[in-house]
């Protein structure tokens, strides 16, 4: 999609190996599910443990502002709960279980030692946890699903990020997550602001050295187990 390069980039980053996603699939662009969410598997094959995805959301929680990093607690998957899942069709047992459960995919450790660099990297006051939702896209929300969703406990929407957390859970990887809060969600018959894709890409430019330093940095201090790999 316009403004994500399209690079797959190999590196050493503090000590650990790393391999980076400059953009990814989504399903609005007309890919199966399988293909988005085909570098997963391929990030797994290679003896990748841990995945770390980022992403650009639009906030419905009052409390989360435009520049605002949030920590991805946990996610509704609406394409998943309609039968969009990447896992549908027979199930690949060399990756994973038929049925896998989604409690805590994303990793309370990760999510706590994140909000420790925070602290450190003093940009605690500009990060907080919340709840992803992804939506199929590409159309923002009308004021209606934007109520909905907020309804429903949705800090931040996004149109991707679910099918590539339910993959790598799926073939037992670990997974942070962080949205950046490129716009608010209109809620209110009365705003007549409304969101566009430059404005995300935007808000992307003027946080991506904030971003860049808190994965570093959570990279640099993780735990990993036999392996140094990690995807981002
Ligand atoms: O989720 P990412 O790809 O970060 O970006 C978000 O921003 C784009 C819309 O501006 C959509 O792609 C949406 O999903
Ligand atoms: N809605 C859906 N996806 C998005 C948004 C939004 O407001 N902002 C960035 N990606």
């Amino acid at each position: 999609v316009q403004g994500h390069a399209g690079r797959l980039v190999f590196g050493d980053l503090k000590g650990k190996t790393c391999v980076c996603m400059q953009g990814r699939f989504h399903m609005y662009e007309g890919h199966s599910l399988c293909k988005t969410t085909f570098p997963v598997r391929v990030f797994k094959l290679l003896g990748v443990e841990t995945l770390v995805v980022t992403n650009a959301a639009g906030s419905l929680a009052d409390g989360l502002q435009i520049g605002d990093i949030m920590i991805i607690k946990d996610h509704i998957n609406f394409p998943g709960l309609v039968g969009l899942n990447p896992l549908t069709g027979p199930n690949e047992d060399r990756f994973g279980p038929r049925f896998p459960a989604m409690s805590g995919c994303y990793h309370k450790g990760l999510r706590c030692l994140a909000m420790e660099v925070a602290k450190d990297l003093d940009v605690a006051a500009i990060m907080q946890e919340g709840v992803y939702a992804m939506v199929g896209g590409p159309n923002f929300e009308s004021i209606a699903e934007a109520r909905l969703l907020h309804r429903v406990g949705v800090d931040a929407v996004g149109m991707s990020t679910a099918p590539e957390v339910v993959v790598a859970t799926h073939c037992g990887m670990r997974v942070f997550g962080l949205s950046l809060i490129t716009n608010k969600v209109g809620k209110s018959y009365e705003d007549s602001d409304s969101v566009n894709h430059e404005g995300v890409l935007e808000v992307g430019r003027l946080r991506s050295d904030t971003v860049q330093q808190l994965v570093t940095e959570l990279i640099r201090r993780m735990e990993i187990n036999n392996n140094t790999s990690t995807a981002v």
